[in-house]
C-alpha cells in the first residue's frame, strides 16, 4: 500500500505534498468556476431586471409559466448531455427563476 498520509505528535494524518498541491490545483479551477457563475448570474439578473421593467411599464405578468416549462425541458436536455443530473438542473434554475419573480412583483409594485 502506498503512504499518502505521516502522523504528527498528535497522530493527525497530514497528506503528504503531492496531495496537497493536487487538492490546490483543483480548488483554483473551482475559485474560477465560482467566479464565472456568480459573473454569469449577475448579467442574468441585470437582463431580467430590464425584463421585468418592460412588463411592469406593460401591465404583463410578473410569471410567464408557459416559458418557464420549455426553459425547464430545454435545460433538463442540456444537462443530460452534459451528464448532469437533470432533477439538480432543474431545481437550480427554478430556485433562480422564483427569485426573478420576486424581483418582478417589487418592480410592478413600486411602479
Ligand atoms: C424573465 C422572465 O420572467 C420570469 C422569469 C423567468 C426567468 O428567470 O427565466 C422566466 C419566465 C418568467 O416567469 C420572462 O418572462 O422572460
Amino acid at each position: 500500500m502506498t503512504t499518502s498520509h505521516t502522523s504528527d505528535a498528535n497522530g493527525a494524518g497530514t497528506a503528504d505534498e503531492a496531495v496537497r498541491a493536487e487538492l490546490a490545483r483543483l480548488r483554483d479551477s473551482i475559485d474560477n468556476i465560482d467566479a464565472a457563475v456568480v459573473h454569469m448570474l449577475a448579467e442574468r439578473f441585470k437582463c431580467t431586471q430590464q425584463v421585468g421593467h418592460l412588463k411592469a411599464n406593460h401591465h404583463l405578468p410578473p410569471a410567464d409559466p408557459d416559458r418557464e416549462a420549455r426553459q425547464i425541458a430545454r435545460l433538463r436536455q442540456l444537462a443530460e448531455n452534459a451528464k448532469l443530473d437533470p432533477a439538480f438542473a432543474e431545481k437550480l434554475l427554478n430556485f433562480i427563476i422564483a427569485e426573478v419573480i420576486r424581483h418582478h412583483e417589487t418592480i410592478a409594485k413600486s411602479s
